[in-house]
């Protein structure tokens, strides 16, 4: 099923909660609506579901028009954060659920039912749970229950909001793993809500950035990751060093320093911010002319690699950078030491950027 927002605009009140969005799914997409909270991610999933009427805009499931239908017409899964498994069943009967209430001309029979509940409790790996109550599963277990359910009526969409908001790390990543596997195996066009980067860039095939009723950027988790299209997305996506200062014929001049920044060369601005990921700082232990000194005041090893926190006399600026174990041990830098960095890549939003 491909999915085609085109223009949708949805206002509370006075409030422009969703502002012209528009957004092309193709057929077995596994995508992530990420932004932070109040950005408009789970109004935009409502509309799509049929749950919230629109002002203005179409919605085209497979090149059909869905807006006058509603949420029961369009055939789309919805898995919550809260669970919401009835907690008067037992799981199969939840799972079941979906299938037993349809009306009788389009039942399956009692041992199609049953077999498809079999089914998919095998998928989610619960074969032996059939009988329990959800009282008697852990969250991780219910939800997997709520995705089983979701599947059981075949859906033509699957849309899940921040379906594992509610569990710890551990089982949010395995579920997360999970998920991507599912996908893979059922090819379900499938939207997932969420303000977690890590979940969004480990899962999806593509990322939505939403932000204030509107989408920043659309692309894949690498393409958002190394090439935000947006001072938000920078921000928003990982950590980010700011380097303010001004343009001046093409170099970001920025305390006692300057950089070349390509594709600025005719640029002049007063006021400006350049960005580089803790990754793409480079660190030496001698001063050169186009480097920077700063003190390291934290060194945290993380797994593998190592952030260093540094404090920048020039400007009075904390910085941070990530380096390998193995660069870090040939370095040999203690806490306190001057060390001297210089950004590899630097991303200066000029105004030609915000124009398109
Ligand atoms: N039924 C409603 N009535 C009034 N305002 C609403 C309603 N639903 C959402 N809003 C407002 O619309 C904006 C977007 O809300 P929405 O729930 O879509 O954001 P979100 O990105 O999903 O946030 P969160 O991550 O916190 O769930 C918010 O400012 C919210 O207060």
């Amino acid at each position: 099923m491909t999915i085609q927002l085109e223009n949708i605009n949805k206002h509370f009140g006075n409030y422009h909660a969703l502002q012209n969005i528009s957004l092309q799914i193709q057929q077995g997409e596994l995508i992530a609506l990420l932004g932070p909270s109040g950005s408009g991610k789970t109004s935009l999933l409502r509309i799509l579901a049929g749950l919230e009427s629109l002002d203005d805009g179409n919605i085209l499931f497979d090149q059909k028009d869905m807006v006058a239908l509603s949420a029961k017409e369009r055939n789309i899964g919805f898995v919550f954060q809260h669970y919401a498994l009835f907690n008067h069943m037992s799981v199969f009967d939840n799972i079941a659920y979906g299938l037993n209430v349809r009306s009788k001309k389009r039942r399956p029979t009692k041992e199609h039912i049953k077999a498809k509940v079999m089914e998919l409790l095998s998928l989610v790996k619960l074969e032996d749970f059939a009988k329990r109550y959800p009282a008697q599963l852990s969250g991780g277990q219910r939800q997997r229950v709520a995705l089983a359910r979701a599947l059981a009526v075949e859906p033509r969409v699957l849309l899940l909001d921040e379906p594992f908001g509610a569990l710890d790390a551990k089982v949010r990543k395995e579920l997360r793993r999970w998920l991507r596997k599912l996908h893979n195996d059922y090819q379900i066009t499938s939207i997932f809500v969420t303000h977690d980067q890590e979940e969004a860039l480990d899962v999806a095939d593509r990322i939505v950035v939403m932000n204030e009723g509107r989408i920043e950027q659309v692309g894949t988790p690498v393409e958002v990751y190394d090439n935000p299209a947006t001072p938000f997305v920078y921000d928003f996506l990982g950590n980010v060093n700011l380097f303010k200062g001004c343009l001046q014929k093409g170099k970001l001049v920025n305390g006692d320093f300057s950089l070349a920044i390509p594709g600025a060369e005719y640029q002049d601005l007063s006021a400006t911010v350049g960005y580089v990921r803790p990754h793409d700082m480079s660190i030496d232990t001698t001063p050169s002319d186009s480097n920077i000194a700063a003190t390291v005041t934290h060194i945290h090893t993380i797994g593998s690699s190592i952030r260093l926190e540094m404090h920048r006399a020039d400007t009075n600026e904390y910085l941070e950078a990530e380096l390998t174990k193995n660069n870090f041990e040939l370095l040999t830098i203690l806490k306190g030491d001057t060390i001297y960095i210089k950004p590899k890549h630097l991303k200066v939003f000029t105004p030609e950027d915000f124009s398109i």
